[in-house]
């Protein structure tokens, strides 16, 4: 697909909003759904609905097929070994959190260390807190730069012997830096730990090769990839994965079960207990399809295009302090106003038809560490363009005018 054709392809894009045609700058947080996910979803529940793994009979034969057809479309998409190393999550949160609680628990103990970085989401910090009030493991945060980067000299400076797991963001959804993930690899890998990688904000802005990276765990959400809610994935070599204790228990994660003893089930099915989110993980494959029509290194190109050119023009404003001035950023722009609240900005924004998130983003520390109490966000997706650039920077304009 043609990116001068991607925006037709999203049916939400064509509305009003307040009157005006509807401007999406928060993909970060969900990206929107083009046409070709939302009828493959209605098709299978239209045509191919029934449970999966378990019916003997053609239709849930089918629905099988399509359930795992999305699974092999992931791996071959992350240019994973195997399907079993693709376990079917909600998002990236259940995905980070299925390895603290599998992975974790079984193999740290107190006095063991995580790495995570200053610029991780939530979803990368509390799990890890929780294993440290249960364990007594010690959390080590790799401090970033007023850039809002990590310098792989300061990540280095933070691995020790005891370090066990480094868990790290690809790309920040609060600043947009894109971290140095597979020289952090191999850094790891030298004293000897695992490394979780958290891609929900990179996989749907460039091409991700989990075997290239050589790290051990990669997880991601597919409403970020323009597919729908309630699926994501958790990449984990396999042997890894072979190893660990199940995550939740009931039908499905099960080989034979006895009041005296359980068999689990075999990968990936040892982690996707009761009827998974069929539609969903279906509607994931579709979403592949959409971005490998385009090309994730044409998209990669484009958006960064649109950064430049959005950054540049947004610096013209009076007032406005961008945060989050890395080298090496993906499509977000993060930005205050001098002398307004991002609240109020965003909500004069959006009589202008303009949709961007003011928030801390789920990353407290990041706004902790350039003493903000919220940013606004720009996050772009494949159907923005420089005229939604322009949009915004009048919002903008509009909006501080009436404010400061
Ligand atoms: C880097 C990163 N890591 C984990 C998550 C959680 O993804 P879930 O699909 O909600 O499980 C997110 C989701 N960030 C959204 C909601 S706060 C944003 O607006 O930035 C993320 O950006």
């Amino acid at each position: 697909m043609n990116l001068s054709d991607v925006k037709d392809a999203f049916p939400i894009l064509k509305q009003l909003e307040n009157g005006q045609p509807l401007v999406y700058l928060d993909s970060g947080a969900t990206a929107q759904t083009p046409v070709s996910v939302i009828d493959t979803i209605a098709r299978y529940y239209r045509e191919e609905n029934a449970n999966v793994h378990r019916g003997v009979y053609g239709l849930s034969e089918r629905a099988t097929d399509a359930y795992e057809g999305a699974r092999s479309k992931v791996r071959r998409f992350l240019n994973a070994a195997s399907d079993k190393e693709i376990i079917f999550v909600r998002g990236t949160t259940e995905a980070i959190n299925l390895v603290a609680q599998t992975w974790g628990r079984r193999h740290l103990k107190a006095g063991d260390e995580v790495v995570i970085t200053e610029m991780e989401h939530h979803s990368n910090i509390v799990p890890w807190q929780l294993l440290r009030e249960e364990l007594g493991i010690k959390l080590v945060v790799v401090p970033m730069t007023d850039d809002g980067e990590i310098r792989l000299a300061d990540f280095e400076a933070c691995l020790t012997s005891k370090t066990q797991l480094v868990s790290v963001v690809h790309m920040s959804n609060a600043l947009g830096t894109i971290n140095p993930v597979a020289d952090m690899v191999q850094a790891a890998k030298k004293v000897g730990a695992k490394v979780l990688l958290d891609g929900a904000q990179a996989v749907p802005h460039m091409s991700v090769d989990v075997r290239a990276l050589d790290c051990d765990f990669y997880a991601f959400s597919g409403h970020k990839l323009y597919g729908p809610t309630g699926i994501g994935v958790l990449y984990g070599k396999e042997a890894l994965l072979d190893a660990m204790p199940p995550y939740q228990a009931g039908g499905d994660m099960i080989y034979s079960v006895t009041f005296d003893k359980t068999e689990y089930n075999v990968l990936p099915y040892k982690f996707e207990a009761g009827t998974p989110n069929i539609s969903g993980a279906i509607g994931l494959g579709a979403a592949i399809d959409f971005v490998e029509s385009i090309g994730l290194d044409t998209i990669a190109a484009y958006e960064h295009e649109l950064l430049t050119y959005a950054t540049r023009q947004l610096q013209t404003i009076d007032g406005l302090r961008i945060i989050g001035t890395a080298p090496n950023k993906g499509g977000v722009i993060s930005f205050i106003v001098e002398g307004t609240h991002p609240h109020d900005m965003a909500t004069l924004m959006d009589q202008d038809g303009i949709a961007l998130r003011a928030s801390h983003h789920c990353a407290m520390p990041v706004m902790q560490h350039f003493d903000v109490p919220a940013t606004l966000r720009a996050s772009f997706g494949v159907y923005n363009t420089h005229e939604d650039i322009d949009r915004l920077v009048a919002a903008v304009e509009e909006a501080r005018t009436m404010l400061v």
